[in-house]
């Protein structure tokens, strides 16, 4: 079981010291204390699990201080210390809110199993909280006909087993995220926090921060303290998406917190032990990165102990009915609009669509069918407007050789229909949506040659 961070709270120097004594030989780390104001300055610097007060102290006594803790951390355990003959203030105490009492001076393995105790439930209660999390993310579906993707998920199951870093390839919407998912439940840290930040177009100021966590005050705006994605990845595991558009700056930070395996809080000089798995991924390509300049090789280095990379949807073609037909059932269920015909044209659609969009687009494409269809049928109509026009025969778009600004036209003229359509050709709807006015609306419909 993860050790505890306890503050003992005591007038008596002493005492403290002998606390501190069992309980790091416990495996806590302890922090010590003589007053409660000095308990509250320093729960309001550092995150304690259970501060263990004394009951009778002078200025503030274990009751005020109980009230003051429940008040401003109520995550935060209490338990009260008491001499004999005051069992009965203890009592009240825990009905204010502590976690429990034991006898001051008494046998210290009284408390050594109190805090057993505690730490069972902190844990169960932790784990509580992951598997709703997990019920929330484990509907995937990784069945798969296609041998280069087997592949991968086989070398993702042997990388989650040993505890390396991982680095994830692929295209956008390819699923990394779900793979790095799959790796962690399939590893050692399965019951524990899986922490993920996606990295692209964050400040660095706010990317440090919520990597490292802060202090209150320790920039203009940190109102309260935050801990980062790093901490509470402790003993899990920690997805970095877009990793390649991270700054030098924070590469060189991380680099150095993946080697030391300790980190600091914005505006705090206490190092922090953390425990933690590292998987990234990216769509860039990294050598270029590194070529040009904007990535460390040093980092990439470390991050990169093992590559997966996952094969963009047009090259695993024979896994194409396979998703169609998961998204279809878990739309279906999940809107509760049951479907019992599917127009043929759709489904000649779907399974040849070369998917520039990978999963996420097939996985959106079959949402807005499912929302879209009336009495339990799919029609053609409902598929995006791209599709109805272009043929899978000359959908190849990645040979695609019009400039910038013929696209830019059709996508914009594609876009003011669909809308249009949505809105049943309401003008003042659709121009709205389209944030441009009803004249403008009319000048486009009439450019674009745009039955009304
Ligand atoms: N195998 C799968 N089963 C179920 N859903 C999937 C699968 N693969 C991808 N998806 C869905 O497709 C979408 C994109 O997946 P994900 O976010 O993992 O892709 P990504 O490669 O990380 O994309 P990006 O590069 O844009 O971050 C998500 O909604 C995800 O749930």
């Amino acid at each position: 079981m993860r050790g505890l961070r306890i503050l003992v709270v005591d007038d008596e120097q002493d005492y403290c010291n002998v606390m501190k004594v069992i309980l790091n030989a416990k495996g806590h780390q302890t922090a010590l204390c003589t007053s409660g104001a000095d308990a509250l300055s320093l729960l309001s610097k550092n995150t304690y699990d259970l501060v263990i007060t004394d009951l009778i102290m002078p200025e503030m006594d274990g009751n005020q201080l109980l009230h003051e803790i429940k008040n401003r951390y109520p995550d935060t355990e209490v338990m009260m210390m008491t001499a004999y003959g005051t069992i009965e203030n203890a009592v009240g105490a825990m009905r204010e809110g502590a976690y429990s009492y034991v006898t001051k001076g008494g046998n210290p393995e009284e408390l050594v199993r109190e805090i057993e105790k505690l730490q069972s439930m902190l844990e169960l209660k932790r784990e509580n909280e992951l598997l709703k999390e997990k019920v929330a993310h484990v509907d995937v579906m990784l069945d798969s006909k296609s041998p280069g993707f087997l592949e991968m998920l086989s070398i993702a199951k042997k990388a989650a087993a040993s505890d390396t870093n991982v680095l994830i390839l692929g295209e956008s919407g390819v699923g990394k995220e779900v793979i790095a998912q799959y790796i962690h439940r399939n590893s050692l840290r399965k019951n524990k926090q899986f922490m993920d930040l996606n990295c692209h177009a964050i400040a660095e100021t706010v990317l440090e921060s919520e990597l490292f966590g802060h202090e209150k005050g320790s920039f203009t705006g940190a109102l309260h303290r935050r801990i980062g994605r790093i901490e509470a990845a402790d003993q899990g595991t920690l997805f970095l998406d877009e990793i390649g558009d991270i700054p030098l700056t924070m590469q060189a930070k991380l680099l150095k917190t993946i080697e030391n395996k300790k980190i600091y809080r914005m505006g705090s000089n206490e190092e922090l032990e953390v425990d933690f798995r590292l998987v990234t991924a990216t769509n860039k390509n990294l050598e270029i990165e590194m070529e040009e300049g904007r990535f460390r090789e040093d980092f990439f280095y470390r991050i990169s102990t093992i590559v997966i990379n996952i094969p963009p949807l047009r090259k695993r073609q024979e896994d194409i009915p396979l998703l169609i037909d998961y998204f279809f059932k878990r739309s279906q269920n999940e809107m509760k609009k049951p479907i019992h015909r599917i127009d043929p044209d759709v489904m000649d659609f779907l399974k040849n669509y070369h998917y520039p969009g990978n999963v996420r687009e097939l996985k959106n494409i079959i949402e807005r069918l499912v929302v879209l269809s009336e009495d339990g049928v799919v029609q053609k109509e409902a598929l995006p407007t791209f599709s109805q026009r272009s043929k899978p025969e000359n959908q190849a778009s990645i040979q695609d050789e019009r400039g910038l600004k013929e696209i830019r036209r059709e996508t914009e003229k594609n876009h003011i229909e669909s809308v249009l359509r949505r809105h049943n050709n309401n003008m003042t709807k659709a121009a709205e949506v389209l944030g441009i006015t009803r004249r403008q609306l009319f000048n486009k419909i009439s450019e674009y040659n745009l039955e009304k």
